[in-house]
């Protein structure tokens, strides 16, 4: 038997460089005096959340489907990749059930953008907003040019799912 249960990680780090944009789950943060240096958006949660999708079902990660050698992906709104990697994993009969993001960066303090970056990534992956964990540590001042991003992802067999033939 094949268990209708798959888990998937990610895992990203971009450098922090003045005159950039810092975006992260999709919420620009307008207070950074620092941001991504990046061949899209550098928006590295939903870089991990893409990774952990397509991990958990062994389908490659993101710079397969969007090399960063290719000119079309520049500056690229980084949703486009989470809109890619969810409906590759729905194409082979699967869903997200929860995802659970870590971000490491020293400033600024994220923390009042918990929720407001919680929501926009349930909405990309059609998730309540209570199915996306958002952490935040520093680096403890170890890496201050540098944001780190991990996520991991369950995902569930959607014929396993309650209501639609499972338990
Ligand atoms: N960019 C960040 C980083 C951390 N926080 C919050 O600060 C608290 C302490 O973080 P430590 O790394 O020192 O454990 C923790 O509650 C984080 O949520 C933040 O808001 N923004
Ligand atoms: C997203 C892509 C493509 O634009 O580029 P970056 O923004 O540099 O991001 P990264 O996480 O280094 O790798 C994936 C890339 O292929």
């Amino acid at each position: 038997m094949t268990w209708p249960f798959r888990v998937g990680f990610g895992e990203d780090a971009h450098r922090l460089e003045a005159g950039r944009r810092l975006v992260l789950g999709g919420v620009e943060i307008g207070h950074a005096e620092l941001g991504a240096v990046a061949h899209s958006d550098g928006d590295a949660v939903l870089h991990v959340v893409a990774d952990a999708l397509l991990s958990g079902l062994a389908l490659g990660d993101i710079g397969a489907y969007f090399p960063d050698t290719a000119e079309q992906w520049r500056g690229m709104d980084s949703r486009v990749i989470v809109e890619r990697a969810l409906a590759l994993v729905q194409e082979r009969g699967w869903v997200p059930v929860n995802v659970a993001v870590v971000v490491t960066l020293d400033r600024p303090k994220l923390g009042p953008l918990r929720a407001e970056i919680a929501r926009s990534v349930a909405a990309l992956l059609s998730l309540p907003e209570g199915d996306v964990g958002v952490s935040f540590k520093t680096s403890e001042g170890l890496a201050p040019l540098h944001v780190q991003t991990r996520a991991t992802v369950l995902l569930a067999r959607v014929d396993a799912a309650p209501g639609v033939g499972g338990e």
